[in-house]
């Protein structure tokens, strides 16, 4: 996506500035086969923000980002996305709207789902096209996802987020988002998330994403702590 291509999508989704979403985590606790993954976790992240989350392996990094989804239960703390938490099935839906994400290990379920499929379930398939374009992955939109490579598989998720964005989203999650790329398609996720018009928490071991992000948040232990501002 281009500078042009952020300011259209910006005004594609009908939402005036700010873009983004502000995200409020309190005292957040989760348990990992009894081990304190995430510990008294907290964070705010402003609207249009970019906050890189780093870290050792281990560290509770995924475990945080799965949190903020509702895909791992939460001990204590609360998680709060402009202000709403979520308590209910419906809420944890549209948390999921409103916060893309790009998974560390995509989950390509039993049945054969193909990569445009992929694509159009991220409810804009046309700006999901667009990211697959410039992610140069439009030339596999009829395979299926178990037949793609590592990199092939992470640039397809990355295209569906990114057509999730332009559908509505504003915080997009993304956990080590550029680990299996080239050289060169790391430079040109670098360049898109860059770009993103919306709140962006991307947990990485990327020194370019990290450096280009506002902020850089430290994570050791399940805990959070401010690294550069
Ligand atoms: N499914 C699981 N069952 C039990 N423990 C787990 C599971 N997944 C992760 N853990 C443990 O929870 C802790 C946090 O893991 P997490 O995946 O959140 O770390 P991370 O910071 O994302 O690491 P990495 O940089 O290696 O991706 C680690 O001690 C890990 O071993």
């Amino acid at each position: 996506m281009t500078l042009g291509g952020a300011a259209a999508l910006a005004s594609n989704v009908g939402v005036q500035p700010p873009l983004g979403a502000h995200l409020d985590i309190t005292d957040l606790s989760c348990r990992l086969s009894g081990l304190a993954a995430v510990d008294r976790a907290a964070m705010t992240i402003h609207p249009g923000e970019h906050v890189a989350l780093v870290g050792a392996n281990g560290a509770g990094k995924s475990t945080l980002l799965r949190a903020i989804l509702g895909l791992q239960p939460a001990i204590g703390g609360r998680v709060a996305l402009d202000g709403k938490v979520a308590t209910s099935r419906v809420d944890w839906d549209e948390r999921r709207r409103l916060a893309p994400w790009v998974p560390q290990r995509q989950a390509i379920g039993r049945f054969p789902l193909t990569v445009d499929e992929l694509l159009a379930s991220s409810g804009d398939r046309d700006a999901a096209g667009a990211a697959a374009a410039r992610l140069g992955i439009v030339q596999l939109g009829a395979r299926p996802l178990h037949a793609l490579s590592g990199g092939q598989l992470q640039r397809c998720f990355l295209a569906r987020a990114f057509g999730a964005v332009a559908r509505g989203g504003r915080l997009l999650l993304a956990d080590e988002p550029t680990a299996a790329l080239d050289f060169a398609t790391r430079d040109t996720v670098a360049a898109m998330l860059r770009e993103l018009p919306v709140s962006v928490l991307v947990a990485t071991h990327d020194k370019t994403i990290a450096d280009q992000c506002d902020r850089v948040v430290e994570m050791a232990d399940g805990r959070l702590r401010e690294w550069r501002a």
